[in-house]
């Protein structure tokens, strides 16, 4: 479902007179349907930029990013929001919203964008925020003064409202009390059951011991660190 060949990534820094940073050479990985596969390597290694080069956010400097067969590297951006809309869902370490979308519909949205029935994508918000511990009383307000731990479980919830095949998931369990945490490993092994496949970042440990099939260290990716 995900299938990294050949990648590099240089950063270049416009404001600080052009530097040239080479963070990526030679970056591998394939990851299949009911697969999780968890990215190790020290902070700097280049995780998030991997992550962020499969969702299309940064571009690649060369090499293949194949998801569910769509190439992403050079893609038309419009080939990038189609690929998110129905495949590819991420569960980012932060919630970036629109200001006063009530919580409810942040979840629903997702749904909504593939056409399903307002009722049912509702409906399925209301399922998941109940499950993450998100009262009732707060469904109707904008998440955007809600606590970093319940935003951060919207943002779970968002990640999980459509069954997107492939999901990227950097950190979901970070600051999460033994719960909630609980209820998020619930959600991914749910997901890998129906055959999700998914790239994640998990410092921690436990968690990543308990749904991870395989771990692929970045490391070996890094210019001049390569094993
Ligand atoms: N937007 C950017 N501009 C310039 N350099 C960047 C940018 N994003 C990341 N880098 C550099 O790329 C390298 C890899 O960073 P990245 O955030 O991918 O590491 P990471 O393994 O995810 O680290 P952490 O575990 O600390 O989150 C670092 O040296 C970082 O400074």
């Amino acid at each position: 479902m995900i299938r990294v060949s050949d990648l590099s990534k240089d950063f270049t820094l416009h404001t600080q007179g052009g530097t040239v940073i080479p963070v990526m050479r030679g970056a591998a990985l394939t990851v299949a349907p009911g697969e999780c596969v968890g990215l190790t390597g020290a902070s700097g290694a280049g995780k998030s930029t991997l992550m962020r080069m499969i969702w299309g956010n940064y571009l690649a400097g060369a090499g293949s990013i194949r998801v569910a067969g769509i190439e992403v590297v050079g893609a038309d951006p419009r080939v990038i929001v189609g690929l998110r809309r129905a495949t590819l869902g991420y569960v980012s370490q932060f919630l970036r919203v629109v200001p006063r979308v009530p919580t409810l519909d942040v979840v629903a949205e997702p749904l909504l964008a593939l056409n399903h029935p307002a009722e049912a994508a509702r409906e399925r918000a209301a399922e998941l925020l109940a499950r993450l511990n998100i009262p009732q009383r707060l469904w109707g307000l904008s998440p955007t003064t809600f606590s970093g731990g319940e935003q951060q479980r919207v943002n779970i919830a968002r990640g999980f409202a459509h069954a997107w095949p492939v999901l990227l998931l950097d950190e979901p369990t970070a600051s999460l009390d033994a719960g909630n945490r609980e209820v998020v490993l619930g959600l991914i092994e749910e997901a890998k059951k129906r055959g999700t496949a998914i790239l994640g970042i998990f410092h921690d440990e436990a968690a990543r011991a308990r749904v991870c099939d395989r771990l692929v260290d970045v490391t070996g990716f890094t210019p001049g660190k390569a094993a």
